[in-house]
């Protein structure tokens, strides 16, 4: 038997991956809770109005996110996508919120030449300071310090930091910054400054850069080049992303996958003859363990290797309060995807989206506040209820988008541990312990958010490498 560990998005496309690939024998999925989905969770509340608890939109970039459309269509759902295009309000009108007021980011290159508050200059002065910024040699660091020594300590601010809050709810001050800008990262190492790396790969690229050749290797029919010729910006499903993981989940049922509804997993001890699972009360035997649990979950259960409980414990997660709130009628004064606060505003929240004005709900605003994540004690408190979160949301909305209109439904709900953080490093520590795995010959194989990546993308496509892996072990 092949055994999945956790049946989030990552642990259901791993196994979708596994058959499709033909890999034998059986596989089983084991999941700790009583739903499939992980943190892929749409709430059906009254009058049919969707709320996404956690993630609602998906970028069609790179190999993932045309993998991740690939997978879409061959659960022939396409039907049910719906993609924004770059040019819709909600692509390019992305906000902050600084000292009392919303700002419009620039989106568009023209715009970098044009001073925008809360920038004190026109962003492409950055340049002029990455120019005569001294290169400094090193392996990693934060990413805001990266951006601060190369493009000033305003885009580190008001840029970088609410980027890092809008992708992994953390401080850009302790993330590393290979997480978001490693190719900016090693253009400095290779060329000296930003502005080098960029002219020079520019150069070496200048023939692919002027033609569509990415456009022309995808299939004219496929939903990657849809996606591509009408420019999405992101992506979603009707009836929320919580279909793609029920899709998937048909899927592998009908392909003979056993699902494992309450099954934890609670050690894993390797054999001559792969691995032996404490599952609940019960002992099973696999041939090799695709793990897509959090590493800071799966450290404690590999008691034989103390080095990997150690580097996978190192890992480090934050929580997130998420209040999805509806109002009747339109209660907005922007369109926009919504807005991010940089921490050193010291504000409760982390950011809001304005879900509605990407995908409309039948004359409600659906609206979606973020709080906590790295700040998660020190802004709301220990163990906050779920009263005292809704209050501190809806006092937020109502001071900064000026809404006076009362809720006509919401819902919080405290997702723990629910973003792992790449801290300074990470990527080293995850080379170790990959090494270590292949080292001592171990039948586990890692994917899911705690290595290569956060998105849905990301995590699909870790979960399709490790089948790949077990393919050919
Ligand atoms: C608030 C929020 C917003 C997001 N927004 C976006 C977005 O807009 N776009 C985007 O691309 N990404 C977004 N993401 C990221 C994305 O949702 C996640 O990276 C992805 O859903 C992770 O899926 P996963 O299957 O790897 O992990 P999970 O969803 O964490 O699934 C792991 C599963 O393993 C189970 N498990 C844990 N321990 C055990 C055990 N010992 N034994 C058995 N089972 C176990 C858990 O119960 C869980 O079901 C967001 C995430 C959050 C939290
Ligand atoms: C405030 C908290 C969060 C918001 N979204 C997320 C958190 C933790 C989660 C999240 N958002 C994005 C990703 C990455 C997807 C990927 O494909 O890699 C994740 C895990 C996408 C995203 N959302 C925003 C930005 C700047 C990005 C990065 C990529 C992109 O440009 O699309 C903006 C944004 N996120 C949140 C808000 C309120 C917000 C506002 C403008 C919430």
């Amino acid at each position: 038997m092949q055994a999945v560990l956790g049946g989030g998005i990552s642990g259901l496309s791993a196994a979708y991956y596994l058959h499709k690939l033909g890999v034998k024998p059986k596989v089983n999925v084991y999941e700790a809770s009583s739903r499939v989905g992980g943190w892929i969770w749409t709430s059906k509340q009254k009058n049919g109005l969707l709320f996404e608890q956690g993630p609602r939109t998906i970028r069609p970039r790179f190999e993932a996110g045309m993998n991740t459309l690939q997978l879409v269509e061959e659960l022939k759902i396409a039907k049910l996508v719906r993609g924004i295009p770059n040019s819709h309000p909600t692509a390019k009108n992305r906000m902050i919120f600084v000292k009392g007021k919303l700002h419009i980011l620039p989106s568009s290159l023209p715009e970098l030449f044009v001073r925008k508050p809360p920038f004190s200059k026109p962003l492409a002065a950055a340049l002029l300071h990455d120019i005569k910024a001294k290169k400094k040699v090193l392996d990693d660091e934060s990413i805001y310090s990266f951006v601060e020594r190369r493009l000033g300590w305003e885009l580190a601010e008001y840029a970088i930091s609410p980027m890092i809050c809008g992708i992994c709810a953390g401080n850009a001050k302790e993330i590393s910054v290979k997480f978001l800008a490693k190719s900016l990262f090693e253009f400095e190492q290779a060329h000296g400054s930003i502005t080098k790396g960029l002219l020079v790969t520019a150069w070496r690229n200048r023939k692919k850069l002027w033609s569509r050749a990415d456009e022309s290797k995808l299939d004219p029919g496929s939903l990657a080049h849809k996606a591509k010729q009408e420019r999405w910006s992101v992506w979603s499903l009707e009836g929320g992303l919580e279909v793609l993981p029920q899709t998937i989940l048909k899927s592998i049922k009908s392909h003979g996958t056993k699902i494992k509804m309450n099954a934890t997993c609670s050690q894993i001890l390797f054999n001559s003859e792969g691995a032996a699972l404490t599952i609940g009360d019960k002992n099973v035997q696999a041939k090799t363990v695709i793990s897509t649990v959090p590493a800071q979950r799966l450290a404690p259960l590999l008691v034989q290797h103390p080095f990997l409980t150690e580097e996978l414990g190192k890992i480090p997660c934050v929580t997130v309060a998420v209040v999805n709130v509806a109002f009747k009628g339109n209660v907005l004064n922007h369109n926009a995807f919504g807005f991010l606060v940089p921490p050193s505003e010291e504000r409760p929240i982390l950011g809001v989206i304005f879900d509605t004005c990407s995908f409309p709900q039948n004359g409600f605003t659906v609206l979606t506040v973020m709080m906590g994540g790295h700040w998660f004690e020190s802004r709301l408190g220990k163990a906050p209820s779920s009263d005292s979160i809704f209050r501190t949301a809806i006092s937020e909305i109502r001071s900064i988008l000026n809404i006076s209109d009362e809720p006509y439904d919401y819902c919080v709900s405290v997702l723990k541990d629910c973003i792992p953080q790449y801290v300074v490093g990470h990527q080293n520590r995850v080379q170790k312990i990959r090494e270590y795995i292949l080292k001592n010959k171990l039948p586990l194989l890692l994917a899911g958010s705690s290595y290569d990546g956060v998105g849905v993308n990301d995590v699909i496509f870790s979960a399709k490498q490790a089948a790949e892996q077990a393919a050919i072990t």
